[in-house]
C-alpha cells in the first residue's frame, strides 16, 4: 500500500501548557519549502540546528533547534521538519500559525502516524502500539507495548501468514490439477500442516489476551447488598479514601472508579451502589448503572457481610450474573465475628476492608483468574481488534478442518483458508478499509 502524494501537515507535539522545549512537526511535500521561508535554509539532514523560526513576513517567532529528516528514512516516510522551540502554549501557538501561513494545514489526531503506516513505515500492529504506549497505564503495560511496536506481535502474526500461505498454496494446487486431487487432500501434509497452524495459532491466541489484558486493564466490579462495606473495599485496595463510607445503607449512588496496578497489571476497579429492591428512583437508576458495570467486568467480587451471612439478596444477584463470569466472593467484617472462619476456598475468601486482612489472598486470587503472575517478560500489548481477528481466523481454520476431515470439497477448504488469511491479514493492515484506518487513528493525539 502506498500513499496517496498528501499534502503538508503541521502539529504541535508536546502537550499543551507550559514546559521547558515544545516542539512543532511538520510533514510532508512543503516541508523543505517552509524551512527555507521559516528558518532561511534546509538544515543539514538529522542534524540539530540552532535556528530562528520566522513567520511569512520575516518577523522573528521563536529561536530554538530545527531538525530536517529527508524522506523516506523519517518517522512518517516523508520530508520531516521539527522545530524545537521554547514551550509555552503562546510561543508554540505562534509558531503552528506561522507554519500554515507557510503553506500547510493542521494535522488530524495520529496523523503523522497514518502517514508512517500508509507508507510502510510501519504496520497498523505497530501504529497502534505507539498510541498505546502513550496511553500505558503502567510500567508492565509502557514495557509490553514497546514490544508490539519493535514487532513481537507482527512477526509472530506474519510467521502465521506465512504458514497458512504455504498451505493454502498445496490446496490450491489440488484445485488446479485435479487429476491429482484425492492424492493432496489425503496427503498427510496438509493435515500436518493445518494441525501445526492451529497449534501456534492458539499460541498466540493466548498471548494475545494476556496482551490485550495488559493494554486495557481488567475491570474488577464490586457488588452486593446495601452496607455490605463494598466501598470500604475500594478505598482499602486503592489504599486511599477514594468512596464515601458511612454506616447509612444507600450511600453509594454512583459508579464510583480506581485504578491501580498489580503486579504491573492495570486494574480498573469500579464501586457500584448496593443492589436490593428499592422504590427509590435515585437508588434504582444507581442500581441500573451497577449492572451495567457488572456486565462488562471480567471478575465480579461479590462483597458479602459476614456478620449476617449470605441470604436471598446475594442468590438474586449471582442468579442474574452470566454463568461464564467468574466471581470471588468477599466475606467481609470477619473483624467482628468472634470465631471467624480458618478455612476458605479460592473463590470463597474470608476479608476485613477494615484492618486489611485477606488482602494478599484476594490479589493472589485475582492474579490468577486472569493468568497473570507478575512475569511480563516476552509479554506484548494487543488490542480487542487483534483478538476478534485471530479468533475469526480460528474458526476458519476449523471449519476447513472440517472439510478436510469429510474429505470432499477442497473448494471449501480452500475458501476457509483464504477467509482465515483475511482475518490474519487485517492484523497488520494488509488487508484494511478506511473506516478501520479512521476509528484507529482517531484515538491518537495530536502530533503523533
Ligand atoms: N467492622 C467492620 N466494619 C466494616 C468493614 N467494612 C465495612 N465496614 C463498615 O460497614 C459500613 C458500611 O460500609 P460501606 O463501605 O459504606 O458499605 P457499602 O457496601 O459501600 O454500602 P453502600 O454504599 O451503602 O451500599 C460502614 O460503617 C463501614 O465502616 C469491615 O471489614 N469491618
Ligand atoms: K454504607
Ligand atoms: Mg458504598
Amino acid at each position: 500500500m502506498s500513499a496517496p502524494a498528501g499534502d503538508t501537515i503541521a502539529a504541535i507535539a508536546t502537550p499543551p501548557g507550559r514546559g521547558g522545549v515544545g516542539i512543532v512537526r511538520i510533514s510532508g511535500p512543503g516541508a523543505a519549502g517552509i524551512a527555507r521561508s521559516a528558518l532561511g535554509r534546509v538544515p543539514e539532514p538529522r542534524m540539530a540546528t540552532l535556528a530562528t523560526f520566522r513567520d511569512p513576513q520575516g518577523q522573528p517567532v521563536d529561536q530554538g533547534l530545527a531538525l530536517f529528516f529527508p524522506g523516506p528514512r523519517s518517522y512518517t516516510g516523508e520530508d520531516l521538519l521539527e522545530f524545537q522551540g521554547h514551550g509555552g502554549p503562546v510561543v508554540m501557538d505562534r509558531v503552528l500559525t506561522a507554519c500554515l501561513g507557510h503553506g500547510c494545514r493542521l494535522a488530524r489526531p495520529g496523523e503523522f502516524t497514518q502517514r508512517a503506516f500508509l507508507n510502510d513505515r510501519m504496520d497498523l500492529a505497530q501504529a497502534e502500539a505507539v498510541a498505546d504506549l502513550i496511553d500505558a497505564g503502567s510500567a508492565a503495560a509502557a514495557r509490553g507495548a514497546l514490544r508490539t511496536l519493535e514487532g513481537a506481535l507482527s512477526r509472530r502474526t506474519e510467521a502465521l501468514a506465512e504458514a497458512l500461505t504455504v498451505l493454502r498454496s498445496h490446496v490450491e494446487a489440488a484445485l488446479d490439477f485435479p487429476e491429482e486431487e484425492l492424492d493432496l487432500l489425503a496427503d498427510t501434509a496438509v493435515g500436518d500442516r493445518l494441525e501445526h497452524l492451529r497449534e501456534e495459532l492458539q499460541q498466540l491466541l493466548e498471548g494475545a489476551g494476556q496482551g490485550r489484558l495488559l493494554q486495557e486493564g481488567a475491570h474488577l466490579v464490586i457488588a452486593g447488598r446495601p452496607n455490605a462495606g463494598k466501598s470500604s473495599l475500594l478505598n482499602r485496595l486503592a489504599d486511599r479514601e477514594t468512596a464515601i463510607v458511612t454506616a447509612i445503607p444507600g450511600t453509594t449512588r454512583d459508579v464510583l472508579r480506581e485504578h491501580l496496578s498489580l503486579d504491573g497489571l492495570p486494574l480498573h476497579l469500579v464501586d457500584t451502589a448496593g443492589l436490593h429492591a428499592s422504590e427509590d428512583p435515585v437508588e434504582q437508576e444507581g442500581m441500573r448503572r451497577a449492572w451495567t458495570e457488572m456486565e462488562r467486568a471480567d471478575v465480579i467480587l461479590l462483597v458479602v457481610d459476614a456478620t449476617a451471612g449470605e441470604g436471598e439478596a446475594e442468590a438474586a444477584i449471582r442468579a442474574r450474573l452470566d454463568p461464564a463470569l467468574p466471581v470471588i466472593t468477599l466475606l467481609n467484617k470477619i473483624d467482628r465475628l468472634p470465631d471467624p472462619p480458618r478455612e476458605y476456598g479460592e473463590d470463597r475468601i474470608p476479608i476485613s476492608a477494615l484492618t486489611g486482612e485477606g488482602m494478599d489472598r484476594l490479589k493472589a486470587r485475582i492474579r490468577d483468574l486472569l493468568h497473570y503472575h507478575g512475569k511480563e517478560e516476552g509479554l506484548f500489548t494487543a488490542r480487542r481488534r487483534h483478538l476478534d481477528a485471530l479468533e475469526r481466523m480460528q474458526t476458519h481454520l476449523e471449519a476447513a478442518r472440517g472439510h478436510l476431515q469429510a474429505g470432499v470439497a477442497p473448494e471449501l477448504l480452500a475458501e476457509e483458508l483464504r477467509l482465515a488469511q483475511e482475518a490474519l491479514g487485517e492484523i497488520t493492515g494488509r488487508v484494511t478499509n478506511e473506516d478501520l484506518l479512521g476509528r484507529i487513528f482517531a484515538d491518537f493525539c495530536i502530533g503523533k
